[in-house]
Formats: C-alpha cells, sequence, structure tokens
C-alpha cells in the first residue's frame, strides 16, 4: 500500500500533563479522559465507522516519543477514525515492531487498533497527556474548518516490556465537541 499525502500527519503537538491544560466544557473533558475503547464510543454515534489507515512503517519518532517509547524497535501508525464519512479523529500510534510481524498486531490493516487493545485486557492503560493545537495542513488537506483549536490526548499501553503510544487528535466535527459550540 502507497501511503497517503498526510503521512507522517502534518501536526506536531506540545503535550501537557491533564491539571495543566483547561478543558472548557465538562462533555469534551469527559471524552478526552475516557478510558474505554474511543472506536466504540465513536460508533455508538453513527451508521458507519470506518479506519482509514494513512499508513504504517518504520519513521522517525519525535524526541518526546522517543524519550517514553526507549529502545523499542517501533513502527508508527497513523489512521483518520470516520463516522458517516466525516473525519472526526487523527490518530498517530507507536507500536512495537515485532508485535506488527508476528503477534496481535499483524495483518491490523483497517481494523481498529482499539479492538485488539481491549479486546483481551493484557494492555494497561497509563495515564493521559492533553493538547490543543491549531492544525491548518491537516484541517486544510481534510477540506476541515475549525472555529476553535482542536484537543487531543495520547496515553501510553504496556504489556510486559512492550510499550503502545496512542496519540488521538479530536477533528472538528468529532461528537466530543457536540455541545460546545464557542464564539
Ligand atoms: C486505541 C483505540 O483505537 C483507535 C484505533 C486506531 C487505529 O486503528 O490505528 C488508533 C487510535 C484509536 O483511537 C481505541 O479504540 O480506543
Amino acid at each position: 500500500m502507497s501511503n497517503s499525502p498526510l503521512f507522517p500527519l502534518p501536526v506536531a503537538p506540545h503535550w501537557h500533563t491533564a491539571n495543566e491544560v483547561v478543558v472548557p466544557e465538562a462533555h469534551l473533558k469527559n471524552w478526552l479522559q475516557d478510558t474505554g475503547s474511543l472506536t466504540e464510543r465513536l460508533q455508538a454515534h453513527c451508521r458507519h465507522f470506518e479506519v482509514q489507515l494513512l499508513g504504517q512503517q518504520k519513521t522517525q519518532l519525535s524526541a518526546d516519543e522517543l524519550e517514553i517509547i526507549g529502545s523499542q524497535l517501533s513502527v508508527v501508525r497513523e489512521v483518520i477514525l470516520r463516522g458517516d464519512g466525516q473525519p472526526w479523529v487523527a490518530a498517530r500510534s507507536v507500536l512495537p515492531k515485532a508485535l506488527t510481524e508476528d503477534g496481535p498486531f499483524a495483518a491490523l490493516g483497517s481494523q481498529s487498533l482499539g479492538r485488539i487493545l481491549f479486546n483481551d485486557h493484557l494492555f494497561e492503560r497509563r495515564p493521559f497527556e492533553l493538547c490543543q493545537l491549531e492544525a491548518p495542513n491537516l484541517l486544510e488537506t481534510l477540506g476541515c474548518e475549525s472555529k476553535h483549536r482542536l484537543f487531543g490526548r495520547r496515553s501510553l499501553f504496556c504489556y510486559q516490556h512492550w510499550r503502545v503510544m496512542v496519540a488521538e487528535i479530536f477533528l472538528p466535527q468529532c461528537p466530543a465537541y457536540k455541545l460546545w459550540s464557542p464564539r
């Protein structure tokens, strides 16, 4: 498969511990801090849910990803999660290379990573970090507009010595913002 022009995603979020970020609305806060499967939550808000795979390959990790992941050989997987065709979430995951070759993440393709992470409860989720960002290039390429900054979250999933980092940026049409229309 050839990668999308969106791979790697044109965003460079600055991550903060959750208590450093003011989230203006309880509904949004609830979405950002929900430790369950985001896939399942999104599926409950649409008729057709789709994982659009942008790319999955060995690529440069950011300095902060490297610090968290350590020396594990990794591949980066990036997707757009779509509900009824609308881009709802842009996600970047750092996966142990070994588990994508022979193991739970082999042949993942456009199946949701969440189905595996939450299926057998082997992976333990660590606390969320949050970000706020403007992502003009990403939004333009996706054909979206936003009147407000976007929120995102990331957390580490741990299983034995394996580390999986999942970062999710909530795009303007995501139901996480549904009750919130700031001026
Ligand atoms: C981690 C989850 O999986 C979702 C699916 C992803 C994928 O398929 O690459 C990436 C991030 C997620 O939002 C989840 O459902 O919570």
